[in-house]
């Protein structure tokens, strides 16, 4: 079950033809998140903690002359301006004015509408892929600040790791020493929509907040334990109002065996941390009878690591 979350070609295993490259698209977690308030333009100024995963899309990118051409192995996905990826490559394309077209094929497998990420993960990676490919030299803030006008949490995909986000998510504080945990993710059937999910926050009463800078400290340390058991994610009340089921599967979580569970981003997955992976495997399976979305991960630091 802990399988091909990287595309073989990435190991060699399948060669790409020369001129293709292909970037990992990873899905993050929120092992943390609190809204300290409403800016005038209706976005939360926030404060989470965000964890690079290794479930993720593979992004394969090849030269064209002109125009942006867009495939994907899944059919329930837009392929025109629509898609992150798309407008990712049409931004970087106009705004390096680069004469250039681009052939982007994406291998989707992070669920779609899930508080994963999996739409900001392709922009970023389309972003850091044209750069590549086109030998670009955009630096690093560069690439998040184009991703930034995509979305408010491609800033952080664009690199991965583990980071505080502070501002609308953009405001990145690099985290080091959180190692390799197993986290098993839980979907139910059904997308979850960010912004409903914001709008319904204010109108809701917060019951509790996170302690983001215990929190730090933990994570710093590798307490992969005390991160479990207090992380908080002050949007998981207001989209359980909505999905009662996301409060089943987080209690299906601890009763299989997680250190901690709770909703990532917006949600509707939820995911939990286990220290052993046979604990991991077998809550996977009994999970596995009742969703079909279940996914056995590992936390990970790629880009920052290399
Ligand atoms: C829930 C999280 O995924 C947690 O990581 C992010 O806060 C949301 O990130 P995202 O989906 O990349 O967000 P965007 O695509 O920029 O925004 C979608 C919508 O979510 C709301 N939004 C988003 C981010 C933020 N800090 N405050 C907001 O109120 C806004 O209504 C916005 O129109
Ligand atoms: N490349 C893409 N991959 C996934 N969704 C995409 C993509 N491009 C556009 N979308 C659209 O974006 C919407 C949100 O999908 P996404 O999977 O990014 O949500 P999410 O995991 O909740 O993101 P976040 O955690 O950033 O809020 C969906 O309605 C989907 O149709």
């Amino acid at each position: 079950m802990y399988v091909y979350l990287y595309s073989k070609a990435e190991f060699g295993v399948t060669p790409l033809e020369h001129n293709k490259i292909i970037e990992i698209a990873t899905a993050k977690v929120n092992l943390s998140l609190d809204v300290l308030g409403v800016l005038e333009n209706g976005y939360h100024e926030v404060e989470m903690i965000l964890q690079e995963i290794d479930l993720a899309d593979d992004i394969i990118l090849e030269p064209r002359d002109s125009g942006i051409a867009l495939s994907c192995d899944v059919g329930y996905l837009p392929l025109d301006a629509s898609n992150l990826a798309w407008r990712a490559a049409d931004l970087v394309l106009k705004e390096t004015g680069l004469e250039k077209g681009v052939q982007i094929s994406i291998v989707k497998r992070i669920p779609v509408a899930a508080g994963l990420a999996g739409g900001s993960a392709d922009a970023a990676a389309v972003i850091r892929g044209l750069n590549r490919l086109y030998q670009l030299g955009m630096d690093l803030e560069t690439q998040q600040r184009l991703g930034l006008s995509l979305g408010a949490d491609v800033p952080f995909c664009v690199t991965g790791g583990c980071a505080v986000a502070r501002g609308i998510g953009e405001k990145l504080e690099y985290l080091e020493g959180f190692g390799s945990h197993w986290v098993l993710l839980a979907k139910p059937n059904l997308g979850v929509s960010t912004p409903a999910v914001y709008q319904r926050y204010d109108q809701t009463e917060i019951v509790g907040r996170p302690d983001t800078a215990a929190l730090i400290r933990a994570i710093q340390a590798d307490d992969m334990r005390y991160v479990a058991e207090h992380m908080v994610n002050v949007l998981e009340p207001v989209t359980t109002q909505m999905h009662p089921i996301v409060g089943k599967i987080r209690r299906q979580m601890l009763q299989y065996g997680a250190d901690g569970a709770m909703m990532s981003g917006s949600g509707p997955t939820v995911f939990g941390f286990f220290r052993q992976y046979g604990r991991a495997s077998k809550a996977y399976k009994n999970l596995k009878k009742s969703y079909a979305q279940v996914y056995l991960a590992r936390t990970t630091n790629r880009r920052l690591e290399r």
